[in-house]
């Protein structure tokens, strides 16, 4: 059961911007979910996992894709929308490390503070519970926080302190879903030049060499060394997405197509037409070692421009 409630969280409510639920109409569940409301765009954020389901600028598409075959379960990740992935990326840099990405996507993350700044845009920060599994992994004296500030922008800032007294590893992701209005029409550009493990083929190196990395199969690359802005473009409908990181070196970007998604139960037959991962993230040669008393910070901030 999740142990915070509407009730219990009405402290955080911001009247007319931010309100507490459990469920959707849509997506019909019973987790608690942050439903955001600013004049530049609307958000759903799911405690369990910390889990942005929605962010629907105002005057485009829905930029967020969620499967509609996804779990809505406590102890399962939501498919779609942007799973966050800590402490390690898929089975870790030694690929012996389970479960897959980590626990922060299965965990009720609490809320800390909701906050309206006099733009308008809102901010609800969440902090992640130091769970038995975590200390058990070793990550019990770890801190890990995450800021949505939900406006004209998505910005979103994953913070993870090391308050124990040795360095500690770890791995983080997030691992945005981008609605789009057909896949073999987009392209992402910012990865020229960049070195990158093809996971399709046991994760031999290879360098992206075209300027824009364009989708024809299924996609499984993990860009290392890459800190640059990048842009999804949508054409199917007409517009681009830009995504701007901070303190992370790592981008992945991955679809299944038709061939990898019969062995993933939780996506729709055709959903891989309909989303692309363009993820920022800190894995493998990148993973992060925190020293005791430092912090790390790794955001991602999204906007969306229309083409003509
Ligand atoms: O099915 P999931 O555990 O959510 O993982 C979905 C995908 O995440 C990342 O993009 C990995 O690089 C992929 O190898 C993996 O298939």
């Amino acid at each position: 059961m999740p142990t915070q409630t509407p009730e219990s969280l009405q402290k955080f409510a911001i009247q007319d911007h931010l309100t507490f639920h459990v469920g959707n109409g849509n997506l019909n569940h019973d987790l608690v979910e942050a439903r955001i409301v600013t004049p530049a765009s609307e958000a759903t954020i799911l405690l369990h996992g910390a889990h942005l389901t929605r962010w629907n600028p105002t005057g485009t598409e829905p930029v967020i894709y969620v499967s509609p075959k996804s779990a809505f379960a406590e102890d399962k990740p939501i498919r779609g929308g942007i799973p966050v992935l800590y402490p390690w990326f898929a089975s870790g840099w030694d690929g012996q490390h389970q479960p897959m990405h980590g626990f922060a996507r299965i965990t009720e993350w609490t809320v800390q503070s909701t906050h309206l700044d006099p733009h308008g845009d809102v901010t609800l920060t969440l902090t992640l519970p130091s769970t038995p599994d975590l200390q058990k992994s070793g990550y019990g004296q770890c801190a890990a926080t995450l800021r949505f500030r939900v406006g004209k922008e998505l910005a979103i800032t994953l913070e993870v302190t090391n308050h124990g007294s040795a360095p500690i590893v770890f791995e983080e992701g997030l691992h945005t879903y981008f609605a789009i209005g057909d896949i073999r029409q987009t392209t992402t550009e910012g990865l020229q030049g960049t070195t990158y493990l093809d996971k399709r083929d046991n994760f031999a190196k290879k360098v992206q060499t075209e300027r824009l990395l364009h989708y024809t199969r299924d996609v499984d690359q993990v860009h290392l060394n890459t800190a640059t802005p990048l842009t999804v473009h949508d054409a199917a409908n007409r517009r681009d997405i830009h995504i701007v990181k901070g303190g992370s070196d790592t981008t992945v970007t991955w679809n299944p197509w038709s061939v990898m998604t019969p062995t993933l139960p939780d996506l729709a037959p055709d959903s891989w037409e309909h989303f692309v991962c363009v993820e920022t993230v800190n894995a493998a040669d990148n993973r992060i070692t925190l020293a005791p008393g430092q912090t790390h910070v790794m955001s991602s901030t999204v906007h969306v421009t229309k083409l003509a």
